[in-house]
């Protein structure tokens, strides 16, 4: 199953601990110990990736809106963060779902552990474990840093024009300025930006909760689709109320049905 998933010529990850396996793994946590962020292109089987475009494009119509100026964990420097994109929680992707299939992959646990050189839980989330994020034009994600203590994406398409991932390794962290840091970065000064060309089907894994970054506005007509696969130091992690409602506008898959019902009856 997993073969039909992940390009394992390409990355030959069952086995992390000897020959090519190991390499990748070497690689990816060395780019991850420099700067933050490691990339694998072509992470992903090319059909696979259109299948998980498909799942994702079917529930496009459902995704959540949500906008904000501030989130919980911004920067010290009150201009951040706009963010405006549309959302779909974990509990919405089909049974059948690869992307689904492949956050449960103990396999990709295994990897992003390694990388990071942290142990690692999927959470337990209902809604936030796995999720679609939806940039259509005009849509973005200001500079911002994350809770989690390894944040790992997976393009499943990118925008055409702008929706561009961008990333200022150790923004924060031991023995820095922050704040001079961070005003430079919302000044567009920043030092060492790391803006990839990032092609669908790259799974990232990045310290977002150490390094301000961003999706810049999506200025084309393709909207920009990402799958975000959370996980969490602590076991069956679950995020609070306040983040369930601002990604999803519902806390629980029951509110879900509760709301439909009520949209109905509106009707
Ligand atoms: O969409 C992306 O590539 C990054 C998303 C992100 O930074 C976030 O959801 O916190
Ligand atoms: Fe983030």
């Amino acid at each position: 199953m997993i073969q039909s998933i992940v390009d394992l010529h390409r990355y030959p990850i069952l086995d992390t601990q000897a020959g090519g396996g190991r390499s990748v793994v070497e690689a990816c946590h060395r780019q991850f110990r420099e700067t933050g962020l490691c990339m694998l292109p072509g992470f992903l089987q090319p059909e696979a990736l259109s299948t998980m475009v498909g799942e994702a494009q079917r529930l496009s119509g459902e995704a959540h809106i949500t906008e904000q100026y501030r989130g919980s964990d911004t920067s010290t420097d009150p201009r951040a963060t706009h963010a405006k994109f549309g959302a779909v929680a974990y509990d919405r992707l089909a049974d059948d779902s690869l992307l689904r299939a492949l956050y449960e992959w103990d396999g990709l646990t295994s990897l992003v552990e390694a990388i990071v050189n942290q142990p690692l839980n999927r959470t337990s989330d209902p809604l936030v474990s796995c999720t679609l994020s939806y940039f259509s034009q005009g849509d973005e994600l200001g500079w911002h840093y994350d809770s989690n203590e390894a944040t790992v994406s997976l393009l499943l398409q990118a925008a055409d024009e702008g929706g561009a991932f961008e990333f200022v390794p150790r923004t924060r962290g031991h023995g820095v300025d922050a704040k001079e840091r961070e005003q430079a970065v919302l000044d567009g000064q920043a030092e060492h930006l790391i803006s990839p060309d990032l092609t669908a089907g790259t799974l990232s894994i990045f310290n977002g909760n150490q390094a301000l970054h961003r999706v810049s506005p999506n200025t084309g007509k393709r909207q920009r689709i990402v799958a975000l696969l959370n996980y969490a130091a602590e076991a069956d992690y679950v995020f609070n109320e306040q983040v369930h409602m601002r990604f999803f506008g519902r806390t629980s898959p029951s509110m879900r049905l509760f709301n439909s019902v009520s949209f109905v009856n509106k009707c």
